[in-house]
């Protein structure tokens, strides 16, 4: 079976293993560089980004991250992992900070607010809805997370997030302004996939909902096609869950 890593310097890296083992697949922690060379994909977990920025280059990962996206291998970045994964953030912290990019897309750091602000949201998936079945809509998370204001032609857009309209921190071509009922209502994008990348701004290894990460791990299965024979996706496309169903309980911190 393809060997899935999950980046495991800060943040809500054992939540995605737990995650995944709920699908029956090993995550592998990814500390150092050449660990990177066990694994096939990888998930990028979220946290805090600039202190994860940080860990990655003591441990000196940046350049076998970098080399890993653009050797097409599938990514994964949730929450902190997204800003990671882009080309572009703004709103950090003085000074900066390092990203892997490989998503043609600009961030922004903390576009819903402050921790106070974190909040959960009903999205309508429906891209994960096809693929993996279940309910049209998916229990975004959304802690001091950031949202996508720019992408490039390459990028599909996979959910949007209506914004509380008390927290407008920023507007752009990317934040549409839709008439419905004649209440205008924003939307920022909040889940982006380009290639073998795929960005969420919230969390779904924090809930019991296991279709984000039976998707990737076809994304990951498929790209590993042709180069092996066993795929993480038995033949027939069944689905992954123990027993054959996408979890759609709950969240687990309501
Ligand atoms: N939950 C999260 O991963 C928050 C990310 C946070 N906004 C950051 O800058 O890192």
């Amino acid at each position: 079976m393809a060997a899935v890593g999950v980046l495991a310097l800060q943040g809500s890296f054992n939540e995605h293993i737990a995650a995944l083992a709920r699908l029956g697949v090993k995550g592998m922690e990814i500390r150092k560089p050449e660990q990177l060379q066990n694994v096939t994909s990888l998930i990028i977990p979220g946290g805090e980004s600039t202190t994860m920025a940080k860990l990655a280059e003591f441990h000196n990962l940046f350049p076998a991250l970098r080399e890993f996206v653009k050797m097409g291998k599938p990514v994964w970045g949730t929450c902190a992992g997204l800003i990671f994964l882009a080309d572009k953030a703004i709103g950090q912290k003085t000074g900066g900070q390092e990203l892997v990019g490989g998503l043609d897309c600009t961030v922004h750091r903390n576009f819903f607010g402050s921790q106070i602000q974190s909040f959960e949201a009903d999205l309508p998936v429906p891209e994960l809805a096809c693929k993996e079945g279940g309910p049209e809509t998916f229990r975004g998370v959304f802690i001091r997370a950031p949202a996508v204001l720019e992408i490039g032609p390459g990028v599909d857009v996979l959910a949007e997030c209506p914004v509380p309209s008390t927290n407008v921190l920023y507007s752009s071509s990317a934040v549409q302004i839709q008439e419905e009922n004649s209440v205008p209502e924003e939307k920022v994008i909040v889940a982006i996939k380009q290639g073998n990348l795929l960005g969420t701004a919230f969390h779904p290894e924090l809930t019991a909902d296991t279709r984000w990460h039976s998707y990737f791990l076809k994304m990951a299965s498929e790209a590993g096609e042709g180069t092996s024979s066993r795929s993480v996706v038995p033949a027939g496309g069944v689905d992954l869950s123990y027993d054959g169903k996408p979890r759609i309980d709950l969240p687990i911190f309501q």
